[in-house]
């Protein structure tokens, strides 16, 4: 635990100021169903739909990062993510969707529930009231969670790989691509994080809370959607 005197804080204390609320996202029914493949079709399909408009809304939330980048290093860093998105993953989603019978003009039109508004607009809020750091805390526990929860799924041997429809789901986010983009954030910010104040941090803590709660909300939605898709 950081001194009052020079707390020097980290990621890790993020996670473990909420720690009950991170391992209800890290540990949902959702992603444990993935694992032993009990998960029906109709909510990964559903959880698919809804994570489309969540990645458009994701990558206008980086453009909004671009803005409040305060300096050149920072503007490409901040450009790079958005480009990352905008040219290869939601391709990748589109063509992933397409695997599951979910065609493009389908994701094009389709309506947004309130737990992706919810979530989405959160982000982007935090990102307009506050500065480059408020908007890095808000957009965490996407980047970090799913990385660990892809890794804890592959390490756990109560996991099943074979004939697991939702395998390609796991590995691509256990693969080395977005690891290692998952490595770069927690280093930015560990460094954002080094010079806080004790009241900064609990600001920001707020928001790590609220957004893994959406989280949450998020694969809620997935498991709710038992027989509408
Ligand atoms: C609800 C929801 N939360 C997190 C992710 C994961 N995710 C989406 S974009 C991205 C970073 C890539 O730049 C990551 C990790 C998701 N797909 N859906």
């Amino acid at each position: 635990m950081p001194s009052s005197d020079s707390p020097h804080y980290t990621l890790a204390d993020l996670t473990q100021r909420h720690e009950a609320i991170w391992q209800t996202y890290i540990d949902h029914e959702f992603v444990r169903r993935l694992a032993d493949t009990s998960l029906p079709e109709s909510c990964f399909r559903h959880y698919l739909q809804q994570d489309y408009r969540f990645l458009i809304h994701f990558a206008r939330a980086w453009g909004l990062a671009v803005y409040k980048s305060p300096d050149l290093f920072e503007l490409r860093r901040a450009f790079e993510a958005l480009k990352a998105i905008v040219d290869t993953e939601l391709d990748l989603h589109v063509g992933f969707c397409r695997q599951w019978g979910i065609s493009e003009r389908e994701l094009a039109e389709l309506e947004e529930e309130r737990e992706t508004l919810a979530y989405t607009r959160f982000v982007l809020d935090c990102g307009h009231r506050g500065d480059l750091l408020d908007l890095h805390v808000a957009l965490a526990p996407c980047l970090i969670g799913y990385g660990e929860i892809a890794t804890r799924l592959l390490e756990q041997p109560t996991t099943v790989l074979e004939h697991n429809p939702y395998r390609e789901w796991i590995e691509m986010y256990a693969g080395e691509d977005f690891q290692s983009a998952m490595r770069d954030e927690i280093e930015w910010l560990d460094r954002a994080l080094s010079d806080v104040s004790t009241e900064r941090f609990e600001q920001l803590a707020a928001i790590f809370r609220d957004a893994t709660r959406l989280e949450i909300d998020f694969w809620q939605m997935g498991l709710n959607a038992v027989r509408s898709s």
